[in-house]
């Protein structure tokens, strides 16, 4: 499958690259963004997904986050995907800031017209791994999975579905129960359908006490998160730790919003949380 570089450019001793492609799954062209640490060409190293939340591209992380230099310094490749299918066309697609456009949730839509193209679950979980070990220098099946907001949800979600693909997960300020809030609400109810016994496969509090993860899960939340009340439920994902012996660090930080300042001021927590697991 051809691969389309849209930017290639040098940072911190290694490369930071935006690439296109025909994605199977969506059906579209599909954007992601790549750092590679220097000296990976050498010796190839684990990757590290980052899902972006609402709004977001493939360059939000890479260009907001503050993660490249801590990337270089671990020997990590970082991939960011883009957050939803884009220029569908379909009805609604662009309407809001949390549905459609930017707003892919990290599932597999069930239900039309979203069910051919929203298809972001399967896109991120295997298309997109399989066109980065087969193009960039990473070891083939070492993958770590972190998120924001949305992507939290769909990296507690990836990780929860895939412990023996994923070895290390960690979220900042993630949609804990979606099924629960207005945000999953109304995202599953268009792309799963009505049935709400269909949503229960893509939350993650519900999930986790199905199935723990194997390790640990990181996760951090501003206590000023303008979206804590009413979006988030940490205390959902608490809840199910506690009940099926999930081990969770889940850390309340006093005077951080849901923006990517807080984002940077722990970012560098997150990184070496993932390459003490994928053994950088
Ligand atoms: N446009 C919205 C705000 C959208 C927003 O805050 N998006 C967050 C993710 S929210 C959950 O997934 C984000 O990461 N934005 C990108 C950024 O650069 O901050 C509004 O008007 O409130």
């Amino acid at each position: 499958m051809s691969v389309t570089v849209r930017s290639e450019q040098a940072c911190f001793g290694g490369t930071i690259g935006v690439y296109s492609h025909a994605s199977r799954e969506t059906g579209t062209e599909m954007r992601f963004s790549v750092f590679v640490p220097p000296g990976a060409a050498a010796r190839p190293r684990p990757a590290l997904y980052f899902l972006a939340g609402l709004t977001c591209t493939e360059e939000t992380f890479m260009i907001k986050a503050g993660a490249l230099r801590h990337a270089a310094d671990h020997g990590l490749v970082l991939v960011a995907p883009d957050t939803s299918p884009r220029g569908l066309g379909l009805p609604g697609e662009e309407d809001s800031w949390d549905f459609g456009t930017g707003a892919g949730f990290y599932l597999d839509a069930e239900a039309e017209p979203w069910r051919p193209h929203y298809r972001m679950y399967s896109y991120v979980t295997r298309e997109l791994p399989a066109l980065i070990e087969a193009g960039f220098p990473v070891q083939a099946g070492r993958r770590g999975v972190f998120g924001h907001s949305m992507g939290g949800h769909g990296a507690l979600v990836i990780g929860l579905r895939n412990p023996e693909t994923y070895r290390s997960v960690s979220a900042f300020a993630p949609i804990c129960n979606p099924v629960a809030v207005p945000w999953g609400e109304k995202a599953f109810g268009h792309y799963l359908g009505p049935d709400r016994s269909r949503w229960t496969a893509w939350d993650a509090s519900l999930l986790m006490r199905q199935r723990p993860f194997p390790d640990s899960i990181l996760v951090d939340q501003g206590m000023k998160d303008q979206f804590l009340d009413g979006q988030l439920r940490p205390e959902s994902l608490e809840s199910a730790a506690a009940a099926v012996g999930q081990k969770l660090v889940l850390r309340r930080h006093e005077g951080y919003d849901h923006s990517y300042w807080f984002i940077q001021s722990f970012i560098a927590d997150h990184l070496a949380w993932h390459a003490e697991r994928l053994g950088t």
